[in-house]
């Protein structure tokens, strides 16, 4: 297990916020990449796909290749928790309050549910995993989301405009003459915001409609899925969703990074591989942000 067998747990420090993390982590590392962590056992390298600590492991090694290039790690936790691997989550969230505390850790779960349970939700996220922000899903209202807001230093990442195509089923419904997300955005914004916590998730895959969200939201973050594996375009997307000074964005690539070795058979060289991938999309990422506005 390496160095993370040695870990003490350590929490988030609860003066620094989310918001406030994830600000320094866009100037410090000059990045709006954010380095999506989905370890799927058949994609990993045959040398650790055997180990017991296979995903802590690989999670491990693309952290530290792609970290200088990243403002955010996402680990999403269906591919832990699919494997009874949240341990190793555990473990992997550790590892980067310990090594990368400037980096915010957004935990991609997607929660929805009655106050009482989200509250144990917000636990799971925050307490057991130490997670800056988590993403939730609106759908239940704002009751659904309240116990993710008493976490005043955490941030909620509440599913807007999805990068999927069948996003578009109930996010496109027109109520009122605008569509859904559209009320999401604006809801979030006006409402669920006021503790300054909040951000949305709007897919690379519709750069008009992430205009559209950034026209509605002003500066609030936005967590941008969509681009590397899924194809959307990298000039479109920061185009249409940055702000006034060039951020604004977690830009997230997970599989084009994470599986960009040239060799899966072998993949001794992943980790390298992830690095030059994360470094090119971060460049690629910030040739478009010049000029802001
Ligand atoms: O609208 C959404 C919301 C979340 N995701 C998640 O982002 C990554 C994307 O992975 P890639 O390999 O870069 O396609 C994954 O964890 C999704 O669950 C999303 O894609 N779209």
């Amino acid at each position: 297990m390496g160095r993370a067998t040695m870990r003490a747990l350590t929490l988030p420090d609860p003066v620094v916020t989310f918001i406030k993390k994830l600000n320094e982590a866009w100037h410090t590392n000059d990045s709006l990449l954010c380095v999506g962590l989905d370890p799927d056992l058949n994609k990993l390298p045959v040398h650790l796909r055997n180990q017991p600590d296979a995903i802590l492991q690989f999670c491990i090694a693309i952290i530290d290749a792609t970290a200088a290039s990243a403002c955010a790690f996402k680990p999403q936790i269906a591919y832990f928790a699919a494997l009874r691997a949240e341990d190793q989550l555990e473990a992997i969230c550790e590892y980067l309050r310990a090594h990368y505390p400037h980096l915010p850790i957004v935990l991609d779960a997607k929660r929805g549910d009655i106050g009482a349970t989200a509250e144990q939700y917000a636990r799971e996220a925050f307490e057991r995993y130490g997670a800056d922000a988590v993403t939730v899903n609106p759908y239940m209202g704002h009751d659904s989301i309240a116990p993710y807001l008493e976490w005043k230093d955490r941030g909620a990442i509440v599913l807007c405009r999805t990068s999927n195509p069948g996003g578009s089923d109930l996010q496109f419904m027109q109520i009122d003459g605008t569509p859904l997300y559209q009320h999401v955005a604006r809801l979030v914004a006006e409402k669920w915001n006021s503790n300054g916590q909040c951000g949305l998730v709007v897919g690379a895959t519709f750069p008009h409609e992430l205009a559209q969200v950034r026209a509605i939201v002003g500066n609030m973050p936005l967590l941008v899925p969509g681009i590397g594996a899924q194809g959307g375009d990298v000039q479109a997307t920061v185009t249409a969703g940055k702000t006034a000074d060039g951020s604004g964005m977690m830009i997230n690539s997970s599989r084009a990074i994470l599986y960009a070795t040239p060799d899966p058979a072998t993949g001794e060289d992943f980790a390298q591989a992830a690095q030059r991938v994360a470094l090119a999309t971060r460049d690629e990422i910030n040739r478009y942000r010049a000029g802001a506005g």
